[in-house]
């Protein structure tokens, strides 16, 4: 069977430091997959390495059967692959408006000269982006889309992380990568924020997110499968089920054992 995207025995070192050993894993069309595994474990590496931050010391990333290890950032962006990072790289001196749009980086024309002299075609993508990011604001609520000239600082957190994930969508991907989006969030917020991920979900129903997260009640509603990392190595790959049932998992991570 193909799978949207897969990695076969990815390594990434830093010096001495084997961050992600060998690691292999397969995301298939519309699924949401979660990622956990104790600080340090290599999570963020591996979404560094997929999305061109970093270089792979071994190993294979395909998407769609195609080889995209080592492209650069915005070429694996351009493939459909968009992200949100663990701290926010929101500019809160901006629009909410703005900081969604740019997103849209690869479809605007941001060449003054053609925009002045093509006024009609400037004012016809100006609307059509103000609809596009109207509509995504909406998924999460009408009062965030009302909220679409605001500057950005005006926003409590939950609305920023919010942002943070209508930027990453504006692109329209094939593949979502949130890193840890519910870091900061009181319980209520984290709740909230897991409706959000659902709605995310149903509206792109061919879609498929991979999810970091320690939270694990959020883990448990979203996530259809949880692979688990440690020291960089794969250690469980299942439901969510089957994977906090594993003694490991219990021991090495949950701490229940
Ligand atoms: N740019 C870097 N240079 C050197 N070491 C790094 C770099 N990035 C990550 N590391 C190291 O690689 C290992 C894996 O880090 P990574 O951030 O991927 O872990 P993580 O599972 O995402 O952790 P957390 O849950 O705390 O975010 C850690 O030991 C980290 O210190």
């Amino acid at each position: 069977m193909s799978h949207l995207f897969s990695a076969r025995d990815v390594s990434v070192r830093f010096g001495g430091l084997q961050a992600l050993d060998k690691l292999s894993l397969d995301v298939d069309e519309g699924t949401i997959i979660g990622l956990i595994g104790p600080n340090g474990s290599g999570k963020t590496t591996f979404f560094n390495a997929l999305t061109g931050l970093c270089q792979t010391a071994g190993g294979q990333l395909l998407l769609d059967g195609t080889d995209i290890t080592g492209l650069e950032p915005r070429h694996v962006y351009s493939r459909g692959v968009t992200r949100t990072f663990q701290r926010s790289r929101l500019c809160l001196s901006l629009s909410v408006f703005d900081n969604v749009v740019i997103g849209r980086q690869n479809s605007l024309d941001l060449n003054i000269v053609s925009n002045l002299l093509q006024r009609g075609r400037f004012n016809a993508a100006v609307r059509e982006n103000h609809e596009r990011v109207r509509a995504l604001l909406a998924t999460f609520s009408e009062m965030l889309a009302g909220r679409i000239f605001d500057p950005l600082h005006s926003l409590n957190m939950i609305d920023r992380r919010r942002i943070e994930v209508c930027r990453a969508l504006v692109a329209e991907p094939r593949l979502l990568l949130l890193d840890e989006p519910s870091a900061g969030m009181t319980p209520d917020e984290t709740h909230e924020f897991m409706d959000d991920i659902l709605k995310v979900r149903s509206n792109n129903p061919r879609m498929s997110i991979i999810i970091i997260e320690h939270e694990m009640d959020l883990m448990r509603r979203v996530a259809e499968r949880c692979i688990v990392l440690n020291y960089g190595r794969k250690v469980a790959d299942g439901t969510f089920d089957a994977v906090v049932a594993d003694p490991w998992v219990q021991e090495a991570y949950l701490g229940t054992s």
